[in-house]
Order: structure tokens, then C-alpha cells, then sequence
């Protein structure tokens, strides 16, 4: 204790026996702020518990997620209850076979093809549900009124059920239908009149069973795939916070947990018979269908596809819906809490949403061209930007273990082996060394080739050898989605903007693991109308 060079390390003293401190910030869903004060105080290498270090310079930063040597921390494991894959292994050889097999579904080529799946499936449907939230408040409006009818949105909702229907249309062939549950919501009609006796007889005899959806099994139907994906996403969050969960006997566990259990299991094998099915199609089928598989350029197609150049090895259904999975998670809130995020720092600065309205009618004089091109409408790409460096998604921190052997020197200090550095991305992008103003909205900063050049201190999608691998997808879909929605509607506030510009008041965000909004029904809600 007393000759570890971690006691060198700058951070409050008390940091030598506990990290008591971080759990419960962990646990308050507020770490990304405690990393942040921290680095404010003791500068971007601080240490947080007795074997735990911060790190929140660019610099340093990357040279940690550089490389193989530090490997994803333990935690990570505790993500694996939806199996084994690229997002949860700590295994250096399985997770470079497996980025060499996912590789060619994501590169910028390959994406780009995907854009007519991001439209149809996605943009088409948050635009389905706008109108039907427009519709709904014309229906409402006195007759010989004024103006325009605004509707009302919750932008969160709207975009997050968007995103998982891309998702689940690039990784699973279908859309499960998210976006239509909030259109349904929208065009519910009133209750029906109470029955009469007869009327009453003839409900309860025995009913047709409702026709299948397509692809779906054993009385499966999108909305109930999407509520067990998203239990799935419950049970993942729960083990990562309390571990033991998940190494205790089933058996043992309150009831509400064997549910859960019982939930993923469904989902996992709902997966897996995804990737055998189109396996099928794709391989197995008439000309015809093989052919109408194999046109469809999809995450899905190029993952049963894949293999590894280097050693041949292929993905199994298994994996490959154990992929799927993690894509559900990685691939929805990360994208959409970033379009949230625009939208309300474009309403708390009129002058900057008139700039981005105006760019956009420059590039798009129809209103229902979609761009894919971000360098088209470089304002919006810097607000896109700007936003991520301020509210990014992926705010929190991302550990890693020291190397094993041999440690590593970071910002002259040595961490010696066993100490889990913890990297992060919200301290990199505020660090007052590499940002000036760095509590800012500014997207003039991403503007020009000093703009084009500061990117390199962007880290939202990580570095080094374990960096996003969704990077260019994510960012077609943040292009195409704002720049039709922006082009298309016009937003307006429900409530003014926050008083006091404060960084940690002024958004209400929750941590655990992506950064996202504690209190949706609150802080999203916003009119909409449409634009000429
Ligand atoms: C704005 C949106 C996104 C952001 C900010 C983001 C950010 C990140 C970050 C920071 C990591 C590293 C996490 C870690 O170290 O554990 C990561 C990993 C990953 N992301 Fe993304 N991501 C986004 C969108 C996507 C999309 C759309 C997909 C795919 C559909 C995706 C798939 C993945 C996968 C599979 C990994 C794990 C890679 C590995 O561990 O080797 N992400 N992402």
C-alpha cells in the first residue's frame, strides 16, 4: 500500500482506500459528472479507488484504447448473458477475427447502400408519425382558426422507436414495428360504445386466431419481440450493475428475475432462428428467392455471409443473432439520443436553427429530398458535431485493464498492472486544455479546415482498436434522419429553455452505460408543424 506508485497519482486522498465515492454516482446513474469534477479538480489523470484511474485527455485517451495490451475490463463480461461477441469479449483473438468478419458490413461503401433501408424503414416512419401528430391537433382546431396546426411530439420517443426499426430492419430483415405503436397511439379511436347482451355473446364465442406477421413464430408478433428486446436490455443492465445476478442458480432468484431469464432465453432463440431462417433463404431458397434475399443489402445478409479472410471462420446462427443482439443495444439510444440533442440545442438557439433551416432549403429545394452527403450541409454537420462533443451518448467511461505485465506510463505517471483505467469520453470532450470554452454550444468550432481539423479530439465513437465499427452508419442515419426531419418540420418549444446555463443542470441526463435522458416525458415533448 504505502510503495504503490498509485499513491503518486493526483486524486483526494481517500481515493487510496475506496472508491466508495464513484459507486454511488455509478449508482445515482451520475458517474460521467464525478468523472467530470474530478478531472475539473485534479486534472485528466486522476485516480478514483484504490485500482481505479480516470483518464480525460485526447492524447492519453487514445494511447489507452490503442491497444490489444489493455483489454476491455471485467465488467464487460457481465454483459455476456447475451453471449459471447464482439461488444462483450475481453479475448484479443475472438475479437479480431470477429471485427475482420463483421468488417466489410460496415464500411462507408456497404452503408451507403444501406440508405435506402434507413429511409423506407426508418425516416418514412418518423415522418408517418409526425404527420399523424399534425393531423391529430388539425382535427382539434376551432374551425376559422388561425395558423398553422402544431402538433405535439416527444422527440425522444419518436426517435428512439426510429432507430430500433432501422436496427431491426438492418439486422433482423423486418421491422418490428416500433414507430407504428406511437402512430397507433396517435390515431387510437375513441373507446368503442359499451355492447349490448347480443353483441356481448357473439365477442366471447372463440375467435379466429390473428393471421401471423410474417417471419414470426409461436403467436410472435413485432410488438412482442420489441418487449422482450427490451427486457433483454433490462436484465443487461441489471447484471452489469449487480453481477451476482447472474452467478447465483437460477432457481434462487425472485420471480420478477426468472421472468426476465425466461424473456432473454425467448429473445436469444427468436434471434438465432432469424439467422437461420434468411441463412436459408439466402443459401438454400428458389433462384428467385435467394435472389430477392441477396438484394437486400443488409447488416443481417453480410454477417451470415461473413467470414474471416485470415482463417477462414465463419458465424454460426448462434452468433450471429448474439451479434444481433448487441446491435439493438449499441446500434439504437447511442444514435438517437445525439438527434434529441440537436433538436433541443437548435430550440435553445433560434438563430442557429434558422441557419440550419436555411442551409437545408438551399440543398434540398424539395421537401422530400433526403441527403446522405453530410459535406453538403456542413452547418448541420457541425451541429451534429458540436453535439456529440457536448452531450455525446457514449459520455460515460469505458475501462480497460492496465497491461498485464507491464503496466503503462500515461501523462508521466505509472499504472501498474491490475488497475483498471477508465476512459473518458465526456472528459476528453470538455477538456479545458484542448477546448476552448469547452461548456459551449458552439458548432462554428467544426467549421473550415480548423474545424475539419479539431475532429481528431473527438472520441464519441472511441479509438483505437476497439472503436465503434457502427461509426459511418451511425452517421448516415444522423444525416439523413435531421436533415429531413429539420428541412421538413418546423419544431418550436413547449417550454423555455433552462435559466441558468449550467453543464450539469441544464440536461437532465441518467448514465448507464450510454448517457441518455432521465425524465423523457419532461424534457422532450416539443411542437411540431409542418414546413412549406
Ligand atoms: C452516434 C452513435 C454511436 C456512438 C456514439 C457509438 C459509440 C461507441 C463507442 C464509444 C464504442 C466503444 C465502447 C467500448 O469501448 O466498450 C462503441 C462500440 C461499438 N459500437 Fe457503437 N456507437 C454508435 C452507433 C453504433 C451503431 C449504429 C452500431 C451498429 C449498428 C454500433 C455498433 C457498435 C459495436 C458492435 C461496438 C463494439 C465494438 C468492439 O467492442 O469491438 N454503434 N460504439
Amino acid at each position: 500500500f504505502f510503495v504503490s506508485p498509485m499513491r503518486k497519482l493526483p486524486g483526494p486522498w481517500y481515493t487510496n482506500l475506496t472508491g466508495v465515492e464513484r459507486k454511488y454516482y455509478a449508482w445515482r446513474g451520475l458517474e460521467h459528472h464525478y468523472f467530470l469534477r474530478m478531472f475539473a479538480k485534479h486534472g485528466p489523470l486522476v485516480r478514483v479507488g484504490p485500482d481505479k484511474v480516470g483518464v480525460g485527455e485526447v492524447a492519453m485517451f487514445r494511447k489507452m484504447m490503442g491497444s490489444y495490451d489493455l483489454p476491455k475490463a471485467q465488467m464487460y463480461e457481465n454483459f455476456a448473458i447475451v453471449g459471447e461477441n464482439i461488444f462483450t469479449t475481453r479475448n484479443t483473438e475472438f475479437n479480431k477475427i470477429r471485427r475482420r468478419q463483421i468488417g466489410p458490413a460496415f464500411t462507408a461503401g456497404y452503408v451507403r447502400q444501406m440508405a435506402p433501408l434507413l429511409q423506407t424503414d426508418g425516416l418514412d416512419e418518423v415522418c408517418r408519425l409526425f404527420d399523424a401528430q399534425i393531423a391529430a391537433a388539425e382535427k382539434q382546431q376551432q374551425p376559422g382558426a388561425v395558423g398553422k396546426a402544431r402538433g405535439t411530439t416527444n422527440t425522444y420517443y419518436a426517435f428512439t422507436m426510429m432507430a430500433t426499426d432501422i436496427i431491426s430492419s438492418l439486422a433482423y430483415g423486418r421491422r418490428f414495428g416500433a414507430s407504428d405503436m406511437l402512430v397507433r397511439n396517435v390515431e387510437a379511436p375513441p373507446p368503442p360504445p359499451p355492447l349490448s347482451q347480443e353483441q356481448t355473446a357473439q365477442k366471447e364465442k372463440p375467435q379466429e386466431p390473428a393471421p401471423q406477421s410474417e417471419g414470426y413464430e409461436d403467436g410472435e408478433t413485432g410488438q412482442s419481440v420489441l418487449e422482450s428486446m427490451i427486457a433483454t436490455m433490462i436484465l443487461m443492465r441489471l447484471v452489469a450493475e449487480i453481477p451476482l445476478i447472474h452467478r447465483v442458480p437460477r432457481w434462487i432468484l425472485p420471480s420478477q428475475l426468472k421472468m426476465l431469464y425466461g424473456v432473454r432465453d425467448k429473445f436469444l432463440a427468436f434471434s438465432t432462428r432469424t439467422a437461420t431462417r434468411y441463412r436459408e433463404r439466402l443459401t438454400k431458397g428458389s433462384e428467385k428467392s435467394q435472389a430477392a434475399a441477396g438484394a437486400r443489402n443488409d447488416i443481417l445478409s453480410a454477417y451470415i455471409l461473413a467470414h474471416d479472410p485470415e482463417t477462414g471462420a465463419t458465424m454460426s446462427d448462434q452468433d450471429v443473432g448474439s451479434e444481433n443482439t448487441v446491435l439493438l443495444a449499441a446500434g439504437t439510444d447511442t444514435t438517437s439520443n445525439v438527434m434529441v440533442s440537436v433538436v433541443r440545442y437548435l430550440l435553445w438557439n433560434p438563430h442557429m436553427m434558422a441557419r440550419v433551416q436555411r442551409e437545408l432549403r438551399d440543398v434540398l429545394p424539395e421537401r422530400e429530398q433526403v441527403l446522405t452527403d453530410p459535406t453538403a450541409a456542413p452547418y448541420l454537420a457541425a451541429v451534429i458535431h458540436e453535439t456529440m462533443r457536448l452531450r455525446a451518448s457514449t459520455s460515460g467511461v469505458w475501462p480497460r485493464d492496465a497491461p498485464r505485465h507491464a503496466g503503462i506510463t500515461l501523462g508521466g505517471y505509472f499504472i501498474p498492472p491490475g488497475t483498471v483505467l477508465c476512459g473518458s469520453i465526456g472528459g476528453v470532450h470538455l477538456n479545458p486544455e484542448t477546448w476552448e470554452r469547452p461548456e459551449e454550444f458552439d458548432p462554428e468550432r467544426f467549421l473550415g479546415p480548423e474545424g475539419e481539423a479539431r475532429k481528431k479530439n473527438l472520441v464519441v465513437f472511441s479509438a483505437g482498436v476497439r472503436i465503434c465499427p457502427g461509426r459511418h452508419l451511425a452517421m448516415l442515419e444522423l444525416t439523413m434522419v435531421l436533415s429531413a426531419v429539420l428541412r421538413r418540420y418546423e419544431f418550436a418549444p413547449i417550454d423555455p429553455p433552462p435559466a441558468a446555463a449550467d453543464y450539469f443542470t441544464d440536461v437532465d441526463e441518467i448514465c448507464s452505460i450510454t448517457t441518455g435522458f432521465r425524465n423523457p416525458d419532461r424534457d422532450c415533448l416539443v411542437y411540431v408543424s409542418r414546413s412549406d
